[in-house]
């Protein structure tokens, strides 16, 4: 699903922010993404959803080498990537409906599959009632179910967070959390970069760790995740989690 092979990168002419990079995640997989600020989270995530290139080594995203990959070629990989943002990056002058269907009607998917997919997406996340709500008169919490709704709307392999629970209650963190956990047993592969280790530990789910801008341990994530590839995907039994979660 995803291979990082000896990956640097750098802004511009300056110091290389991120070092030696190598992991693979299987398809299926969950993981979270730790490190202090500045370790290069953000970084190595923008390097996943293609906002950024490597200054060095190999990255394999969807079976595409990036390397030998034209450029043009790039937006259709990434649409199969979701992004999910700590600041939500919603459209405020559009409605919590249009908000999601955005990505749906950019690919011109048909009006009847938007309403159906978008009206089933925000009863899953809990936010039938407020389709018609502009974002501003949302939550934190309930922005970043939007916001989640319309990263899964277009169904992509992987979906990728960038502390997606940061300034928000441990109530609704939780509950983002827990469809993040449905959308993996789904089969789509999850990466959660997250300050919070209240939630890590609660999850049990694998770890990698960044420290100034390198992998803590690199060499075994590179093994562990040739142990992720049995997991299989399964089906969407939201009463499987565990009972405290
Ligand atoms: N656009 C940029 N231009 C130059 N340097 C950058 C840029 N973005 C990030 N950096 C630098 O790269 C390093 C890693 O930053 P990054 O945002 O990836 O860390 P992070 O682990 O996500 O931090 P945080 O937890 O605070 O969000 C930092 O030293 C930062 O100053």
């Amino acid at each position: 699903m995803v291979r990082f092979e000896n990956v640097g990168l750098r802004y511009g002419t300056g110091p290389e922010v991120l070092r030696d990079i190598s992991f693979e995640l299987a398809p299926g997989s969950f993981h979270f993404l730790t490190g202090p600020t500045g370790a290069g989270k953000s970084s190595l995530l923008k390097l996943l959803y293609l906002a950024e290139r490597p200054s060095r080594g190999l990255i394999t995203l969807l079976g595409h080498p990036l390397s030998k990959t034209p450029r043009k070629a790039l937006p259709a990989i990434r649409r199969e990537i979701g992004v999910v943002f700590q600041d939500f990056r919603l459209m405020n002058h559009l409605t919590v409906f249009d908000n999601v269907a955005l990505p749906l009607r950019l690919a011109g998917q048909d009006e009847a599959h938007v309403q159906e997919s978008v009206t089933e997406l925000l009863s899953w996340v809990g936010l039938k009632a407020k389709l018609d709500e502009r974002p501003l008169r949302l939550s934190g919490g309930q922005k970043q179910l939007v916001a989640i709704a319309r990263a899964v709307v277009t169904r992509p392999k992987l979906i990728i967070a960038d502390e997606p629970t940061g300034n928000i209650d441990r109530e609704m963190s939780l509950r983002i959390m827990r469809l993040f956990i449905e959308l993996n047993k789904l089969g789509t592969t999850c990466l959660v970069a997250t300050h919070d280790m209240v939630l890590v530990d609660r999850l049990q789910k694998p770890v990698m760790e960044l420290y100034e801008g390198k992998l803590a341990d690199s060499g075994w994530w590179m093994e562990g995740a040739a142990s992720n590839a049995v997991i299989p995907a399964q089906p969407l039994m939201p009463d499987d989690l565990s009972p405290d979660f």
